[in-house]
């Protein structure tokens, strides 16, 4: 080299050492050092140890175990870095010593264009291993050394570091071993590879577990997951409480020590490979009440096998699902006290008594004559105690009778023909957590009325076809513009229903009793009205402002609304004049069909068909069973009646 020869012309050389020594030559590499000092700064050092801690520890701890071995056959072992950094080193005292006397120590850089060709240097430059007998080295000071170096490599096959194991080969007797020593080290890479990797996978599954269990205990469902025998892996926070134990508890014992016979039977079916198990009503017991459940089961695959590894079991409170059903079903109450516009004293009676009886969960009956506010009032009681329940209403007196009952307390799965496959919950149910508007109480159907009156007393319900009852807490406010308890009297209403709803019951006055209220209201909706259709607001005349005043609203509220919607349509230059307003004012009669509810039998009968078919979807069969009329009769209405299935 001196003499400036290629030494890739020389047969005893191998090509792979001529190149290195070519490239130690060119980066002007002085082959007589005494010693190899190149350190690296102390702060870069420790930011190195900082980046490379996982690679040194685990080799630290893997070499530990060939202390003993290394220090018995005075062999030096290194760990470099891929830039040959030497990071760690350990052998015998004696051989740490006298090879630290040539700067062979921790945070000095042993590179190849620094120090030149070496067993490691070369080991990074092809990223497989190499043993270099020293003479092949290109410092002097190193040429009484032999080395076996072995890449240690991550995932992707890059070069992270490199093990050396080091002998002086002035120790003759040992010579022979050395053949040994590069099978030792590449031995100990490999192993230290997959222990990185090992490390790395379990660091990643123990952030994944974390996850997974974070994410299930913020799930507001119960959740099991079970192997293929049965045994419980984890159970999540809702869970544990759904099946009021602790959640350590559980892990590791037989799901079947939870679980009922028919949830038992449906995990084991999917475990041997059945169908997925989705919706299946279900029942947990906890504190002495049955708890209503969905239970949906799935597999576990791997993906290989179709045979399930285990099982993921889901409970979801059937009463969560109700009420995002009724809420997005529209089951929600959007007035307040505060919407009730009046200031006479029977509305701020009726207000008072309404404000105070209704912030508890006491039953509430409020009488008045159509369209005087009552729902109005029902759904200000709703908000003043269970704002964020759901808020339902059923008219008996719209709903064809023999529906009300399925309305009322829902049906079990194939409770009659024609219904819902798998059961349908009814709105006392979907109530639950809320209110139950009984609007027209007094058309509730004499025979439902002490079915009534048990769900009221026993706070629970049994659907139509089942033979278990479900829990439910609610309240109910009624309202009805019929004598009630006339129709006690008469008979056509329970007695002991009306009382137990109507402890508490509200008179709502109709309009023509209200006074101030009138004019108020009405300037109240001249209000929205012109706002709705983005027009001034207009004034009311002297003339008409007593024709309003004098009128004396059969149809109360919701007729004086209509009015103010043809006044303020009709209205020109901002002023509402008596011939703005509908005839009826104006002439002071009562308009013709002002009872919503009093409908010529055609109408009834048109109606009642209309249900019967969104209520059946168009199932003629079942429209006929529900109406009372054989079929041919039915389709002769349906085209008399001009009725088409939607
Ligand atoms: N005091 C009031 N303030 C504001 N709006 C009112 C008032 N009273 C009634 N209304 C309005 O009048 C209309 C009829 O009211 P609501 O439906 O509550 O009456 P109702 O007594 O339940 O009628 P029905 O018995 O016919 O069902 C609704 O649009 C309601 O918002």
């Amino acid at each position: 080299m001196s003499h400036h020869k290629d030494p890739r012309t020389s047969s005893c050389i191998y090509p792979e050492v001529a190149e290195s020594w070519i490239r130690s030559r060119n980066c002007k590499v002085n082959p007589y050092m005494e010693s190899l000092g190149f350190y690296l700064n102390p702060k870069d050092f420790s930011a190195l140890m900082k980046e490379k801690k996982r690679l040194i520890e685990t080799t630290s701890a893997y070499i530990k175990n060939f202390i003993p071995l290394l220090t018995a056959s005075d062999y030096l072992m290194c760990l470099t870095d891929e830039h040959g950094v030497i990071l760690l080193v350990e052998g015998s005292e004696k051989e740490i010593e006298s090879f630290a006397k040539i700067d062979v120590r921790p945070s000095v850089i042993l590179s190849e264009e620094l120090v030149g060709t070496t067993a490691h240097a070369l080991c990074i430059h092809h990223r497989k291993p190499v043993q270099l007998i020293g003479p092949y080295n290109y410092c002097i000071v190193l040429q009484d050394n032999i080395s076996s170096a072995t890449p240690i490599l991550d995932e992707s096959g890059d070069v992270i570091g490199t093990l050396v194991v080091v002998q002086m080969l002035a120790k003759k007797d040992l010579q022979d071993m050395q053949s040994h020593s590069l099978g030792w080290v590449i031995s100990m890479g490999y192993a230290i590879e997959n222990l990185l990797k090992t490390k790395k996978q379990n660091y990643s599954l123990r952030i994944m577990n974390g996850i997974l269990e974070a994410t299930l205990s913020l799930v507001d469902q119960g959740i099991v997951t079970v192997n293929k025998e049965g045994q419980i892996n984890h159970i999540n926070k809702e869970g544990a409480k759904i099946f009021g134990i602790p959640p350590h508890d559980v892990t590791g014992r037989d799901f079947r020590e939870l679980m009922k016979p028919e949830q038992i039977l449906l995990v084991a079916q999917v475990l041997q490979g059945g169908k997925p198990v989705q919706d299946f009503e279900t029942t947990i017991a906890h504190e002495q009440t049955e708890r209503q459940f969905f239970m949906n089961v799935k597999p576990v695959l791997d993906g290989q096998e179709e045979v399930p590894k285990g099982a993921v079991i889901r409970f979801v409170r059937t009463e969560k699902v109700d009420r995002l059903i009724a809420h997005r079903g529209g089951a929600r109450a959007m007035y307040t006290f505060e919407d009730i516009i009046g200031t006479s004293p029977a509305l701020e009676r009726a207000m008072k008594v309404a404000k105070h009886v209704g912030k508890r969960p006491y039953n509430i009956l409020l009488n008045g004559e159509s369209g005087t506010g009552k729902e109005l009032f029902a759904q200000a009681i709703h908000n003043l105690y269970r704002s964020e329940g759901p808020f339902v209403a059923i008219n008996c007196a719209s709903m064809p009778r023999n529906l009300i009952e399925s309305e009322l307390f829902g049906y079990e799965a194939g409770a009659f023909t024609g219904a819902e496959r798998k059961g349908r919950p009814g709105k006392i149910e979907l109530a639950n957590g809320g209110t139950l508007f009984l609007d027209e109480i007094g058309d509730m159907p004499i025979e439902i009325q002490p079915v009534l009156l048990r769900v009221l007393e026993d706070k629970r319900v049994m659907r139509l076809g089942s033979n278990s009852y479900i829990p439910v807490d609610f309240r109910v406010v009624a309202a009805t513009s019929k004598n009630l308890y006339q129709m006690v009297q008469e008979k056509s209403f329970r007695e002991d229903l009306y009382f137990r709803l109507s402890i508490f019951k509200i008179p709502i006055a109709p309009l023509r009793d209200r006074g101030d209220d009138i004019i108020l209201l009405a300037k109240h909706f001249i209000e929205e009205i012109s706002r709705k259709i983005k027009c001034k607001v207009p004034e009311i005349s002297p003339e008409a402002y007593k024709k309003i005043v004098e009128y004396s609203w059969p149809g109360n509220v919701r007729q004086l609304e209509n009015a103010m919607v043809y006044a303020v349509n009709m209205a020109q230059d901002g002023m509402i004049k008596i011939s703005h307003l509908p005839d009826e004012l104006i002439y002071n009669y009562a308009p013709n069909n002002i009872n919503k509810h009093l409908l010529s039998i055609r109408e009834l009968e048109k109606m009642a068909i209309k249900d019967a078919m969104a209520y059946t979807r168009n199932n003629t069969m079942e429209m006929a069973r529900i109406l009372g009329l054989g079929r041919t009769t039915l389709y002769r209405k349906l085209k008399e009646y001009d009725i088409k299935f939607e």
